[in-house]
């Protein structure tokens, strides 16, 4: 009995040790404002439950800088947009662990030499190399269009179809080819079936990113026995229109002894970055067909542009379009920037590898603990009245020309969906306008019934929030459009 009680006594001095160690902390001079929360999960509920408003009250009260608690994890919030750029220049905020944090716990594999691997073949998707992936992606992308309108029952030429599923046999069609190259007839591992399981394994990211076992999700095991049926890395290879970031990385883990299974996991974390591509081209699509304004104003904007190319091209070959043009169309810019403002659910975390006194732009100067977490979220300076005038509306026409303010000064990035980090930012927008261009200009589309969706808020931390629930429309080829090709 006297064994039973010491025993007992000493595993509860040992719980009450480790929640005064991990969870229970005192703030110490010069340390930002601790926002208090439960005992258990700290400041989880509140994150769960609607992160922008929670995130706008703690800065309310607590100002520019606090810190939270997720569970286990101390994360120090800067809402102050102007310091953005101080806090990706800060040396001892790392972006390596949160990285090596996902390719573990969500795609069980370890990357070699990551930074050097990600440096190099993040070279693949920029500068000259830009213009090889949009013309693969371009081609993959008509023949996706082409077969869009055979597969399926019409009426006067209309076809109904859910909006995912028309971008899956569209966008994301032509977003996996164009990284993987075109499958084999038998091939497991093909755009709709690997859109349907990865569609199902995303759903668990957030909980697996952070360290629950993926067998308390037998949907999520399931899709993902799919998911890694991909075909050996060597005949991905040799395939003539993979991806020059795939072949790089492949070699790359190859020489570094990687096995098959890592680069399976590697694969899956690069189609993870591209779907975020993805989920921009619905939302595109969706918000231009519940905005007719913009869509009307889209066309216009298209229209004009083809029609005065088209004076100067031969009148029997395409329209050829540079990606200059396509970035100086204001209206298509301005619907891509507010889709993505609107939309976009982002946390810009980093760890903090060193104890540090971080100098907000203000000139305040505060201490960050070594092995908490430091991150700007995006979405709530995104939802910010102050920068963006009525942020819960969609304003298709809101960045034509305009520039954004925060305490009476310009902000540089008004824009924080890609972190300061992503090497895709200048593919997955041009990708996205070449879609929206493509489908505004050859398609009718409509929703039935004015079925409505929203951004899933409950998948904060997302890249991009998928939708609340699908939607479904009705679409159709329009007839004697001027073909329009993508050039150098
Ligand atoms: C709408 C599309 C996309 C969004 C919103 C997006 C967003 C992001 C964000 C927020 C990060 C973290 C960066 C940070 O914290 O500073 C990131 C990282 C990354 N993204 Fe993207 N991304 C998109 C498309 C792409 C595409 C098309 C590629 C393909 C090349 C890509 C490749 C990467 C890679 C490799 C990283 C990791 C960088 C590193 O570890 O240093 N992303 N992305």
């Amino acid at each position: 009995m006297v064994a039973v009680s010491v025993y007992l006594g000493v595993i509860l001095v040992a719980l009450v040790l480790a929640y005064c160690r991990i969870f229970a902390r005192r703030r110490r001079k010069s340390e930002p404002a601790l926002v208090p929360g439960s005992f258990l999960w700290g400041n989880g509920k509140d994150f769960a439950e609607n992160a922008v408003e929670f995130i706008h009250k703690s800065t309310k009260k607590f100002g520019d800088i606090f810190t939270i608690r997720l569970l286990n994890q101390h994360i120090t919030i800067i809402s102050d947009p102007h310091s953005y750029e101080r806090m990706c220049k800060e040396k001892t905020f790392d972006f390596d662990p949160i990285q090596k944090q996902v390719n573990n716990n969500v795609f069980s594999f370890q990357l070699i030499d990551s930074k050097k691997m990600i440096k190099e073949a993040s070279k693949k998707v920029k500068g000259q190399y830009l213009f090889a992936n949009m013309n693969n992606f371009s081609n993959h992308l008509r023949e996706s269009f082409a077969d869009a309108t055979c597969n399926l029952p019409m009426t006067d030429g209309w076809c109904r179809d859910g909006l995912r599923s028309f971008g899956s046999r569209t966008m994301f069609r032509a977003i996996f080819r164009s990284i993987f190259g075109k499958e084999k007839p038998e091939d497991v591992f093909e755009p709709v079936n690997v859109y349907q399981n990865f569609d199902v394994f995303h759903k668990y990211f957030n909980f697996l990113w952070l360290g629950l076992p993926i067998k308390l999700f037998p949907s999520a095991c399931r899709a993902l026995d799919v998911l890694v049926k991909m075909p050996k890395s060597d005949e991905i290879l040799e395939r003539s229109d993979v991806s020059d970031y795939i072949k790089y990385s492949t070699e790359f883990m190859k020489s570094h002894g990687q096995t098959e299974s890592d680069i399976i996991g590697h694969n899956l974390v690069f189609l993870h970055v591209n779907y975020n591509t993805f989920r921009v081209s619905y939302w595109l699509i969706y918000y231009l067909m519940k905005y007719q304004d913009a869509l009307q104003a889209l066309r216009q904007e298209i229209n004009e542009f083809v029609e005065t190319k088209a004076s100067f091209c031969d009148p029997e070959g395409p329209v050829e379009l540079t990606l200059a043009e396509l970035d100086k169309l204001p209206v298509l810019n301005s619907v891509l920037n507010e889709t993505i403002r609107y939309t976009s659910g982002v946390f810009m975390v980093r760890a903090v590898t060193a104890d540090t006194d971080f100098c907000m732009e203000n000139g305040q100067t505060y201490k960050l603990r070594a092995g908490d977490r430091v991150a700007i979220y995006p979405p709530a300076i995104h939802k910010d009245p102050e920068i963006f005038e009525n942020p819960l509306e969609f304003k298709y026409d809101r960045f034509v020309d305009a520039t954004f303010y925060k305490n009476g000064r310009e902000l540089k990035n008004p824009l924080l969906a890609f972190g300061s980090l992503c090497p895709g930012k200048k593919l997955a927008m041009t990708q996205a306008k070449w879609f929206i261009f493509n489908l505004a200009h050859n398609f009718d589309f409509e929703t039935v019934d004015g079925q409505t969706c929203e951004p899933d808020v409950h998948y904060h931390g997302h890249e991009i929030l998928p939708p609340t629930r699908d939607v479904e429309i009705l679409y159709r080829r329009k007839e004697n459009r001027r073909p329009v090709e993508f050039v150098q």
